[in-house]
């Protein structure tokens, strides 16, 4: 579902991401971890089409995203860590919306419950988004991922700032996302969301991706570990 084939970003004088090389099926969830300024959000960014690459590519549903930019964006949803909603309109309105400029036109009731299922109480369906907390707004972003039947989800530290009974239920939503065929690849700081989400973790240095193990190999400790050694020389 998604690939990097020697994908490499440099910017003036910053050689931003060195040659990455992945491949990711339908239903695993692929958890980047890195400090700041590894390369996490850069490689994100070449998968949205966001930025173009200097060498090598990314590909979407076996697509090249860079020559391929609109038909691959219909597989994708994006999730960052402040999902982007109209604050004036209600998360219906915004669900509505959003599935329209995708193609998709639901009835309000399929709307409903679309929101429901990503486990937005039903008192805030018919209220402006403007009153909504991150954790609502990002339920919002997985409706809206769900009905535009994105087959891959991309997600840049979606969990930080959320009290953990809401990363908890992020989590949950993910791995039943994940576990109807979505391909999810997402950066985080978060080494116990990536053990508990993740089917595997890469760790990136530098541009790098230094190590990739499946999660089911490592508890949150032993990923920790491992985290730390990379992170010193
Ligand atoms: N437009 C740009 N021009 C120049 N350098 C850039 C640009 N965007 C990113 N960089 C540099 O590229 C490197 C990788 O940045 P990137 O944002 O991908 O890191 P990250 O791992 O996502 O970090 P964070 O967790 O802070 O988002 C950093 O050194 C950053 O300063």
């Amino acid at each position: 579902m998604l690939e990097a084939k020697d994908l490499r970003k440099e910017y003036p004088g910053k050689l931003a991401l060195r040659g990455l090389n992945l491949q990711l099926a339908a239903g695993e969830v692929f958890c980047l971890l890195g400090q700041n300024g590894a390369g996490k959000s850069t490689t994100i960014n070449l998968f949205l089409g966001f930025i173009a690459p200097t060498a090598g590519a990314a590909y979407i549903g076996g697509l090249e995203v860079a020559a391929n930019a609109l038909k691959t964006k219909q597989y994708l949803a994006y999730i960052p860590e402040n999902v982007l909603l109209y604050p004036h309109l209600t998360g219906l309105e915004n669900l509505a919306l959003f599935s329209s400029l995708a193609g998709f036109r639901y009835r309000e009731s399929e709307l409903r419950a679309y929101l429901a299922q990503a486990g937005l109480p039903a008192e805030a369906v018919a209220r402006r988004v403007g009153s909504y907390s991150k954790g609502m707004r990002q339920k919002v972003g997985i409706a809206i991922a769900v009905a535009k039947h994105a087959q891959v989800l991309l997600l840049d530290e979606p969990t930080s700032g959320l009290d953990p009974k809401a990363a908890n239920e992020f989590s949950a939503l993910l791995r039943q996302l994940s576990g109807q065929g979505t391909a999810v690849f997402m950066a985080t700081h978060d080494i116990f969301r990536a053990k508990e989400v993740g089917t595997r973790v890469g760790i990136m240095r530098a541009g790098a991706l230094v190590d990739v193990r499946p999660t089911a190999a490592l508890n949150a400790q032993e990923l920790e570990q491992l985290y730390l050694t990379h992170m010193h020389d």
